[in-house]
């Protein structure tokens, strides 16, 4: 039920009166702040009010509103607390709140928001509160922050109030509203604007409860690198989320997160200003290769990359060898990862490193004579972008490395976070290694080895990581319903999985589910019946098509997916430009793009091949299914298109 803007009026001065009567002496702030607040208790929010709120200061927050947005300690005070007097206010309701329980989870410290109300709002702080001003309330109470439902929120209040002491609880109803009954919150009291929201979110429910493994790897001391694995949908960024925001309270530095992918930072950015605004220009959010061309930028080192023109020179270099190395293994693009992932991207300098190198992770055996061949390929291809004045991706690691060695940063992260880091270079991981620096929590890598969908070959320790002692595993899987975690552990064929250390880590397989129901359905049929198929499978979606994504291995294999769907009404974005944005748009991209996202439904397309793929080949196809299959929440479709 939506309140007229008359019920809304008689809310209002309801609060008004209840906090004249209960706190009669009240400065006009406050009293206007705690009337605001309370109104809101009409609509199915919490609150308790310091008892001796007006009076003296107190260590504790003034107010605690608990609600579908969070979990807020709130202070009323003309000036802005320093940094010793927000950390004291922040431990008060981390103490009073934090471990309070719901199911398998537990409230997170870290999920708790310290807010801080004066005459004037947006001003900076030190990152441990959010400033506004009276005006700027509402901000706590958007439609696109809610995310607990009813539920969440009554168990919240219920343990909180036994945890509150000191604090008095206060409501107003709505008129014509029966007494509210104790227990279970009546979905009434709800407005059906704040009911779809938290419904719409169910599982962005992670802002504030953590399981309490992923609570303790977000506050733990690491005196060195560390690092998070864990299968698929285990909350390994929820965690590094949580672990930024903790860390960024405790420091001033700047900080930074990455990953290998273009456009995953900016989806995880938005995550990061929901789960913590006061800190959202404290840390960076950016791909690798972005962060070394703004860092070259800034040094004066000019840098010629262009996709297009270094493929074009591959393809040259390899007209020259393409009779001898093609006779070992025919595909083109095995070389070419050959010399970008094993050469240039291991960082191998001379032909005898590289004829020392063990390859790890590749099918095919390679004798001293025939390293030499793919050595000259290696040259060749080297001497043409050289000779255009190009520089490829490995370059560009390359000469940040060689700059940074010469020079540090001006100003050192306090700490540098990488996720899906099973699929950065050697060099890459080298490189931030040298970007963090040395120190206790200052690296902190994240990913799952049995989701690389790009060759790699390393362990930490090779790129100078040291984590023993320091390597945690996730195991609860939050993502998937249980019918599509099933689907996708079929996928699931690695006899064992690497931890990205050389020892065993955890499989799909082994993962706990923590959420039941789910559908999945398969497709097959003739390449030329898959677009009508996908569009009918569009139109009786289970969920939003703005929550649901199309993925498939390779872009040309959608293009006559899109061409259909687009022809039938349904609006499309490509996953590359996708910014975790709401905009009721179907994503649409390959599965290297989709890693690391989660939509609603997903609806993979595959296409049989009958060709013959090595070992290698056939491994990276099943990574890079399981990575598509588990993309998806509640709804996973799977078509397999044969050719005629
Ligand atoms: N504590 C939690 N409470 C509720 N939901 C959670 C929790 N942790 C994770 N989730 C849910 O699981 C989803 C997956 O989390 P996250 O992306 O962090 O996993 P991941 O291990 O990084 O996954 P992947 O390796 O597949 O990319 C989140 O979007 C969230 O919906």
């Amino acid at each position: 039920m939506n309140l007229s803007a008359h019920a809304r009026r008689q809310v209002q001065q309801r609060a008004t009166e209840l906090v004249g009567g209960e706190f009669p002496g009240l400065g006009a702030l406050p009293r206007q702040v705690l009337a605001a607040l309370l109104a809101h208790t009409a609509a199915g929010w919490r609150l308790f009010v310091r008892e001796g709120f007006g009076g003296a200061r107190e260590a504790g927050a003034d107010v605690f509103l608990i609600g579908p947005g969070g979990v807020f300690a709130v202070v009323v005070d003309e000036r802005l607390p320093d940094l010793d007097a927000a950390r004291a206010l922040m431990r008060h309701a981390q103490h009073r709140l934090s471990g309070i329980g719901y199911g398998l989870r537990t409230l997170a410290g870290s999920g708790i928001h310290l807010v801080v109300v004066g005459p004037n709002g947006g001003r900076s702080t030190n990152g441990m509160y959010l400033s506004l001003a009276l005006t700027e309330l509402p901000r706590l109470f958007r439609r696109d922050a809610l995310h607990l439902d009813r539920r969440q929120v009554e168990s919240i209040s219920e343990a909180a109030a036994g945890r509150l002491a000191g604090y008095r609880r206060l409501s107003v109803r709505a008129p014509g509203r029966e007494p509210e009954p104790t227990g279970l919150l009546d979905v009434r009291e709800l407005t059906e604007d704040q009911v779809a929201a938290a419904q719409q979110r169910p599982f962005d429910s992670w802002l504030t409860f953590l399981h309490p493994h992923q609570q303790a790897v977000v506050t733990r001391r690491y005196n060195g690198p560390a690092r998070i694995s864990g299968p698929a949908g285990t909350g390994k960024t929820v965690v590094a989320l949580h672990r930024l925001r903790h860390l960024a309270r405790r420091s001033t530095d700047p900080l930074l997160f990455t990953t290998f992918v273009r456009t995953l930072p900016l989806v995880h950015q938005r995550s990061f200003e929901r789960l913590a605004p006061e800190l959202a220009d404290r840390v960076e959010f950016t791909n690798l290769h972005a962060w070394v061309r703004g860092f070259l930028a800034q040094r004066g080192i000019h840098v010629n990359v262009h996709s297009g023109q270094i493929r074009t020179q591959f393809n040259l270099a390899w007209r020259g060898h393409r009779e001898v190395l093609g006779a070992l293994e025919p595909r083109p693009e095995y070389w070419r990862d050959e010399v970008d992932r094993v050469i240039k991207g291991r960082g191998v300098e001379s032909l005898a490193d590289y004829l020392r190198l063990s390859r790890r992770g590749r099918s095919l055996r390679l004798d001293a004579n025939q390293k030499r061949l793919v050595w000259a390929l290696y040259q060749d291809y080297e001497k043409l972008l050289q000779d255009k004045g190009l520089h490829d991706h490995n370059d560009l690691i390359t000469l940040a490395a060689q700059e940074l060695g010469g020079k540090g940063l001006e100003r050192p992260y306090a700490a540098v976070v990488a996720d899906e880091v099973q699929d950065i270079s050697l060099q890459g991981l080298r490189l931030l290694r040298t970007i963090a620096g040395d120190g206790p929590d200052r690296l902190l890598l994240v990913g799952d080895g049995q989701q690389q969908v790009y060759p790699g070959g390393w362990r930490l320790s090779d790129a100078g990581i040291p984590i023993q002692g320091r390597g945690e595993v996730l195991r609860v899987n939050y993502r998937n319903r249980a019918e599509v975690l099933e689907f996708a552990r079929r996928f699931d064929a690695t006899n064992q999985v690497d931890d990205l250390d050389g020892a065993v880590g955890i499989a799909l397989q082994e993962a706990e589910s923590a959420n039941s129901g789910g559908r999945t359905e398969s497709w097959r049929g003739p390449v030329a019946d898959l677009p009508a198929a996908l569009v009918e499978v569009v139109r009786g979606l289970p969920v939003p098509v703005g929550r649901t994504a199309v993925i498939a291995l390779h872009r040309r294999e959608l293009e006559a997916c899109r061409d259909a769907l687009r022809a039938a009404g349904v609006p499309v974005l490509w996953l590359e430009d996708y910014t975790g944005q709401e905009d009721g748009k179907l994503k649409i991209g390959t599965v290297h793009r989709a890693k690391g996202l989660d939509f609603q439904a997903v609806l993979v397309v595959q296409f049989a091949r009958h060709e013959a793929v090595d070992e290698e080949a056939r491994e990276l196809r099943g990574r890079q299914h399981l990575v598509a299959a588990t993309r998806a929440r509640d709804y996973l479709w799977w078509g397999t298109a044969e050719s005629a």
